[in-house]
């Protein structure tokens, strides 16, 4: 079986406090965007991963197919092993949750696969247990999400008409060390009322926490959004963690002079 895990973008990141167990409570808009991976699960004798495409930092066996496999076992002796094929394409250290959907796809493709007559809100909970991103992706319909981001509301938020732009700069960032480097407080307006806003208002209002003290130490990333400005976005921001930059247009831009130094993909 296989199937295509898709990315997001946060519109919008309000990190409102830390909480005890190390984590912080936040509020965010996800949006499902069009960059694939390629996720294929065939039952094996023993269990197996590799993947191709781009590269994959750490061990295989940290990969979060893996560990997705581990946690549905422990709940059902009776899985067979697989031999899991991953085609990375979706950037990683990007802020756009690869390593998430791939774990989110996998449980669902299992619970197809194998019959394990999960519920969506079951699926969410083993999703919990791998990353606070993981579980927007079972669904992947955009939401807002509060709590450490993986507590959701539904929104009517549609964007199709609206040609959508991912700059991927040649940086990377780590998700844990950008939390440690933000200082939380609380909203004053919550994103919640001003996604609801004419995209026209959003430039104003709606920041993401991370690109203070990302921005200060990567002047790429923050010429990015600028640039991305420059030729027209109605709104442009940073996403997640960083370190990619999306831009919302009208129409398709000419970023040509951009795509010496950056990863474009263009209609997300
Ligand atoms: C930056 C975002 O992408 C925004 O959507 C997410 O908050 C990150 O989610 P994620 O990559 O699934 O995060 P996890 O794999 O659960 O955690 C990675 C690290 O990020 C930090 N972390 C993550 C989520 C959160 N609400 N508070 C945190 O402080 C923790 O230090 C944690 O060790
Ligand atoms: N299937 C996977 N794909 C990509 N990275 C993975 C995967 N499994 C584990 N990882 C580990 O997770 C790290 C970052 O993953 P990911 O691409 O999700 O982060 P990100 O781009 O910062 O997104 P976000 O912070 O929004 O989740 C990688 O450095 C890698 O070591």
């Amino acid at each position: 079986m296989i199937v295509f895990p898709n990315a997001k973008i946060n519109i919008g990141l309000n990190i409102t406090e830390r909480r005890p167990d190390g984590y912080h409570n936040l509020e965010t808009v996800f949006y499902p965007i069009k960059i694939n991976d390629v996720l294929e699960v065939i039952e094996a004798d023993e269990l197996i991963f590799d993947y191709s495409g781009l590269d994959i930092p750490g061990d295989d066996a940290d990969n979060l197919c893996i560990k997705g496999y581990h946690l549905l076992k422990k709940d059902f002796p009776k899985l067979p092993a697989v031999k899991i094929h991953l085609h990375k394409n979706i950037p990683i250290g990007a802020g756009l949750g690869g390593g998430s959907s791939d774990a989110a796809f996998f449980i669902k493709l299992m619970n197809e696969k194998f019959g394990l007559g999960l519920s969506v809100d079951a699926m969410m909970d083993y999703a919990r247990v791998l990353g606070a991103d993981c579980a927007f992706f079972i669904e992947s319909k955009p939401v807002f999400a509060f709590d450490k981001g993986d507590e959701f509301e539904a929104i009517k938020l549609d964007l199709t008409a609206y040609q959508i732009v991912l700059v991927m700069p040649d940086a990377h960032v780590s998700t844990a060390e950008a939390y440690r480097g933000v200082k939380p407080a609380p909203v004053k307006e919550s994103l919640y009322d001003l996604i609801k806003t004419p995209i026209a208002n959003w430039k104003r209002h709606i920041k993401n926490d991370f690109e203070g003290h990302i921005f200060r130490d990567n002047p790429i990333i923050r010429g990015v959004k600028a640039e991305l400005y420059e030729h027209g976005a109605l709104y442009a921001s940073m996403s997640g963690s960083g370190a990619s930059v999306f831009g919302i247009f009208e129409s398709t831009p000419d970023l040509s002079a951009m795509e010496e130094y950056n990863q474009i993909f263009y209609n997300v």
